[in-house]
């Protein structure tokens, strides 16, 4: 590993907690904004024996900010998100190549401790693969706050791989007065190696947290070519920007055991055909997809058709179906064969 890039070790000594206090707080927190597209010139070539690549990967309970954050720092929407806990299904891996340095960031569904169905218990063995073998894990909370499920995900961190606590979604904060003693009290349930609050909404902000990964990032080649963003297929985000449309669109009255399963897709040219189906567990729950007039149901898929247009600059067509399946997220087989691993 290069001298240069060693990261620092997790402090020991209240002289050293108190520094890395002192630096986490030195951030002049600002007003939170959108995160639009960041345009990344294209690399000049890099020697192999220069590369530096790594994997970093981002835990933390449902709803805390996790997919913003990896969105943000790839600097393309990779990872959907909403309002809605447990948006995030699957582990994804987002690429960013800056220099002679690829972040290999993966996001991970947040930790249930709640229910113990199928798809959870999917989702819970997502989280865990998602953890080993990393170069750094980012635990996302969400700034003053901790609980008990907040916890339980900090308690399956493996030793040894160097955490930086991110206490997202500091806009939020009234008292950042408080903030300090938080963070002291946060020391002293894991050894973090740095504090990071910050806003996943505040571009300086991940800017200076891909700063602070890039000390944990090995010398080694890069996995993938400088240009990819994730190694998701089309088809998958296809099915991911419905499921998002569907959750943003109807809210809190739709149980998060819905999901989407793309049934087919095809190119033709510079179109791409695309037919998906939404899998509900209830016949109410079918009509609150469709809505009066098949009105929502037309919204889910003209929002998705368009920024699926926007992300692979071409025409899309899309074809919804929307079926019920009462039981799904229970159903070990079925869970499954929608694609949780
Ligand atoms: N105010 C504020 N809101 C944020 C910030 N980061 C994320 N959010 C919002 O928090 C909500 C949840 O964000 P997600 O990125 O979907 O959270 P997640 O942790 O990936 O959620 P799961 O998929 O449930 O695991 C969304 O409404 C985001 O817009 C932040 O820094 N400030």
């Amino acid at each position: 590993m290069n001298d240069s890039h060693v990261a620092t070790p997790t402090p020991q000594t209240p002289a050293e907690l108190e520094a890395m206090l002192a630096r986490a707080l030195g951030r002049a927190p600002a007003a939170p904004t959108e995160v639009g597209p960041v345009d990344v010139p294209a690399p000049a070539p890099v020697p192999a024996e220069a590369q530096r690549c790594g994997f970093i990967a981002i835990v933390g309970k449902p709803n805390v900010g996790k997919s913003t954050l990896l969105n943000a720092l790839v600097g393309h929407k990779i990872s959907i998100t909403s309002r809605k806990a447990q948006t995030t299904r699957h582990r994804i891996t987002g690429i960013r190549t800056e220099g002679a340095t690829q972040f290999v960031f993966v996001d991970t569904p947040g930790f249930q401790t709640r229910h113990g169905n199928a798809l959870n218990r999917a989702l819970n063995k997502t989280v865990l693969g998602a953890v080993t073998d990393v170069d750094l894990i980012l635990f996302v909370v969400e700034a003053g706050r901790f609980d008990l499920a907040d916890a339980k995900v900090l308690a399956l961190l493996p030793t040894g791989v160097p955490v930086i606590l991110v206490a997202n979604k500091l806009d939020r904060v009234q008292r950042r007065v408080e903030i300090a003693p938080w963070l002291r009290s946060m020391q002293e349930r894991h050894p973090f190696a740095e504090f990071f609050p910050m806003s996943a909404k505040q571009p300086r902000d991940v800017q200076r947290l891909l700063a602070l990964c890039e000390r944990y990032v090995p010398q080694q080649p890069w996995l993938y070519e400088p240009d990819d963003l994730t190694d998701r297929s089309e088809r998958f985000l296809a099915g991911e920007l419905v499921r998002e449309k569907l959750f943003r669109l109807t809210g809190d009255e739709l149980p998060y055991t819905s999901t989407v399963v793309v049934d087919r897709f095809e190119h033709e040219g510079g179109l791409r055909r695309i037919a998906a189906t939404i899998v509900v567990e209830r016949d109410s729950h079918k009509g609150m997809v469709i809505g009066q007039g098949g009105e929502r149901l037309k919204r889910i898929g003209t929002e998705a058709r368009q920024e699926l247009e926007r992300l692979w600059g071409g025409k899309v067509f899309l074809e919804l179906w929307v079926k019920v399946r009462s039981g799904w997220s229970d159903d070990e087989a079925r869970v499954r064969a929608y694609g949780y691993e």
